[in-house]
C-alpha cells in the first residue's frame, strides 16, 4: 500500500466523515483504492449494454382472483428469467417511500459529529451502525466502494428497539419498515403461488424471521468510470426489496450483459436472492447486480433484506423436497444459517453463496 493511500485511509477514518466527507474536501481525483482493477475496466470497454427493461408487475387488483393468477403468472416468469422486478401499485404509500428517502438522505448529510456516533466498521459489533466498506482497504487487491451506508441489522419480524434507529430518520424508517414487512408477506404468498406451492409455504418454511437494512448514500464521484457504487454480487439472503431515488444507476446482468434498472417513481425493485435460489432448485434466479458511480449525486438507494431464521436456530434449508424426483435431483445440500454465517466470512471473495452448497 502506497504512503499516499495509507494517508487517505487514515484521514477517511478518522474523520469518520465517509466517502461524503471526502468529496466534501474538494477531492477531483479517486483515492486509489476505489479504482477498480485494470482487467475489469478493459472488460467493461468491450461488454455490450442490454437495451432490455426488467419486467413491471402491477399489483393492483391482487384481491382479485383472475387478476391474482396473472400476477403469479408474471411474478413467475420474472423470477425465473431475470430473478428482478419492479412493483407498482403495491400498498407501499408514496409519503412513506419519499420519507425514508429523504430520512436517510438528512441521516448521512447532518453533522459530521453527531453522524460519527455510529461509526463502525465491523458488521459484528452493532445492530445499528453506518460504514463506508472501509474495512476493505484491509484486504490486499480489493477495491473499495463509492459509497456510504447506514446498515440497521437483526430485525426480527421488523422488530427492533426504536432508540436504536437514529433520530434524524426514526419515524420514517420505522413507518417504512412497518409497511416493507407488510409487503413482504404478501410477495412470499405471491412467490409460493409462483412455485406451484401452497400460498403460505415460503412463510412457514421460515423465509423471512429475520430482516436487515442497508440504506446507502453514494455521493457524486469526480470519476465514476473508474470505480463502482456497489460492485457485482448477487444477494446473500430470501429476498429483497428494493427503494431507489430517482437518480438511476443499478444494473442488473441478464445473458451476459448489463441492464439497466430505471427508475419508476415510487415503484419498488424486488430480487430474488441467493438461498431462494436454492430452495426452487435453481427454477428461480439470484441474479448479478451492481450500482454504478455517477458524476451528480448524492443518489440513495435502501435494500430492505428478508433473512432465514437466526443464527442459533437449527432450522435446516435445502432444496424444496416438492421439487426434488429421480429425474430433477437437488442441486444443493441442505445447511443450516450458522453454516452459512460461519463460511460467510471465510469464503474466498469470488465464491458465491451458491457455490458454497452446491453439490
Ligand atoms: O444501490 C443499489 O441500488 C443496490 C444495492 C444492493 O444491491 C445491495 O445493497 O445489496
Ligand atoms: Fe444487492
Amino acid at each position: 500500500m502506497s504512503s499516499a493511500m495509507d494517508y487517505e485511509k487514515k484521514a477517511i477514518c478518522e474523520t469518520k466523515a465517509g466517502i461524503k466527507g471526502l468529496v466534501d474536501s474538494g477531492i477531483v481525483e479517486i483515492p486509489k483504492n476505489f479504482i477498480r482493477p485494470p482487467h475489469e475496466l478493459a472488460e467493461e470497454l468491450n461488454m455490450c449494454k442490454s437495451t432490455l427493461q426488467i419486467p413491471v408487475v402491477d399489483l393492483s387488483g391482487i384481491e382479485v382472483e383472475d387478476r391474482r393468477k396473472k400476477i403469479v403468472d408474471e411474478i413467475r416468469d420474472a423470477s425465473e428469467k431475470w430473478g428482478f422486478f419492479q412493483l407498482i401499485n403495491h400498498g407501499v404509500p408514496s409519503s412513506v417511500l419519499d420519507g425514508m428517502i429523504h430520512g436517510i438522505r438528512k441521516f448521512h448529510e447532518q453533522d459530521v459529529d453527531v453522524k460519527k456516533e455510529y461509526y463502525s466498521p465491523d458488521p459484528r459489533a452493532r445492530q445499528v451502525r453506518y460504514d463506508s466498506n472501509l474495512q476493505l482497504f484491509k484486504t490486499e487487491g480489493r477495491t473499495s466502494y463509492w459509497k456510504d451506508t447506514l446498515y440497521i441489522s437483526r430485525l426480527v419480524s421488523g422488530h427492533i428497539e426504536p432508540e436504536l434507529i437514529p433520530p434524524v430518520c426514526r419515524k420514517t424508517t420505522l413507518e417504512y419498515i412497518n409497511h416493507v414487512m407488510k409487503l413482504g408477506d404478501i410477495l412470499l404468498g405471491l412467490l409460493s403461488e409462483a412455485l406451484g406451492l401452497k400460498q403460505d409455504y415460503l412463510k412457514a418454511a421460515e423465509c423471512a424471521n429475520h430482516q436487515s437494512v442497508a440504506c446507502h448514500y453514494h455521493p457524486a464521484c469526480p470519476q465514476p468510470e473508474l470505480t463502482l457504487g456497489t460492485t457485482k454480487h448477487t444477494d446473500p439472503v430470501f429476498l429483497t426489496i428494493l427503494l431507489q431515488d430517482m437518480s438511476g444507476g443499478l444494473q442488473v446482468m441478464r445473458d451476459n450483459q448489463w441492464a439497466d434498472v430505471t427508475p419508476i417513481e415510487h415503484g419498488l425493485v424486488v430480487n430474488i436472492g441467493d438461498f431462494l435460489q436454492i430452495l426452487s432448485n435453481d427454477k428461480f434466479v439470484s441474479a448479478i447486480h451492481r450500482a454504478v458511480a455517477k458524476k451528480v449525486g448524492p443518489r440513495i438507494s435502501v435494500a430492505f433484506f428478508f433473512d432465514g431464521s437466526g443464527p442459533t436456530s437449527s432450522k435446516m434449508y435445502g432444496p424444496i423436497k416438492e421439487f426434488i424426483s429421480d429425474e430433477n435431483p437437488p442441486l444443493y445440500k441442505e445447511f443450516q444459517v450458522s453454516d452459512y454465517v460461519s463460511k460467510f466470512f471465510t469464503k474466498p471473495l469470488d465464491k458465491t453463496v451458491l457455490d458454497l452448497f452446491r453439490l
